[in-house]
């Protein structure tokens, strides 16, 4: 596979329409073999952004830049990025193999390749009918192969999973993972963290379009713990002190401990003559910190049109 993943990076990256800003200021980077889940609420302005990063929406101020070039300076667009950013732009009565052999002509791609990038999607029969007849989830599914028709490097859905079904959802994921196995840039976004905890390596969190959180996946999960329940907290809580392990209690009597070595919790409390009723490793729950990150602060519903 000769698939050259670039690095995306943005910085600085302003839009402004009139005198609302919809992108302001961002800076980060996206790199190839990596996953990345470009995130935020509704309205955050994760399109705009991608729209710019493909040359379709001119920056107010800033650079959105593939691997050191705007996307209007790439000697090959197609072959360096492919992006599907909106599962509904097909012509209803085109079949979807037509539709992609009208783009596939367009910019020298074989007949064959479309037929086998249908074949990778999963829509190989369906693509004889009719693109108007298609559920939300072939659409998606005939976005990406279109994204794909130039072999790109890069490769950039919008949204990716809306209308998948949890099989479908799983499909993507394996997909995604296969093609960033390849070395390819994949930017992946969605309003919601849940949708693509499991896809992701990196996510780049912005709201009211600016940057709120960047880094991998793990570090946003934080710190392992380990909840523990016992017959005497206070005792098991200074057993695990005298080991240097911080452990706090919970309403509950439970003791969130951290760390997630559950053989050394467990040791510790045999030698402390203690029993164990319980110990788990807690979760962190993404949704709620992606919630509080985002909170209180979007834009667009406090009311009015923002524009
Ligand atoms: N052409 C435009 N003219 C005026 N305002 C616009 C325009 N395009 C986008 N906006 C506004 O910019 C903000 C960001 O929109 P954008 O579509 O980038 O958000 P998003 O994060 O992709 O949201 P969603 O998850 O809902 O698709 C929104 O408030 C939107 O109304």
């Amino acid at each position: 596979m000769t698939a050259t993943g670039r690095p995306i990076q943005i910085d600085g990256l302003t839009k402004s329409f009139g005198s609302f800003v919809a992108v302001d200021q961002l800076t980060c980077t996206m790199s190839p073999g990596r996953i990345t889940g470009f995130l935020g609420p509704n309205g955050a302005g994760k399109t705009t952004t991608l729209r710019m990063l493909l040359g379709l929406v001119r920056p107010t101020a800033g650079t959105a830049l593939i691997g050191g070039e705007r996307y209007d300076q790439l000697a090959n667009p197609l072959q360096t990025v492919g992006a599907a950013l909106e599962a509904t732009s097909f012509h209803p009565g085109r079949t979807g193999r037509d539709h992609l052999r009208v783009l596939a002509a367009a910019s020298g791609v074989s007949d064959q390749r479309v037929d086998e990038l249908l074949e990778l999607v999963g829509i190989p029969a369906a693509a004889r009918k009719r693109a108007g007849g298609y559920s939300m989830g072939m659409r998606q599914r005939l976005g990406l192969a279109a994204a794909l028709l130039g072999d790109p490097g890069v490769l950039v859905l919008d949204e990716p999973a809306n209308g998948l079904d949890p099989e479908g959802i799983r499909w993507l994921r394996g997909f995604l993972r296969h093609l960033s196995s390849e070395g390819r840039t994949i930017v992946v976004s969605s309003h919601m963290l849940s949708e693509v905890q499991q896809t992701v390596d990196d996510v780049v969190i912005i709201n009211n379009g600016r940057m709120i959180r960047q880094g991998t996946i793990a570090e946003l999960h934080g710190a392992p713990r380990t909840r523990v329940r016992t017959s005497d907290s206070a005792a098991l809580q200074e057993a695990l002190r005298s080991a240097d392990l911080a452990a706090t209690a919970g309403p509950d009597g439970a003791l969130v401990v951290e760390t997630d070595d559950h053989v050394r919790i467990g040791d510790l409390a045999l030698g402390a003559r203690l029993p164990i009723y319980e110990l788990v490793a807690v979760q962190t729950d993404l949704e709620t910190t992606f919630f509080e990150l985002t909170e209180g602060t979007n834009r667009n519903l406090e009311g009015g049109d923002p524009r």
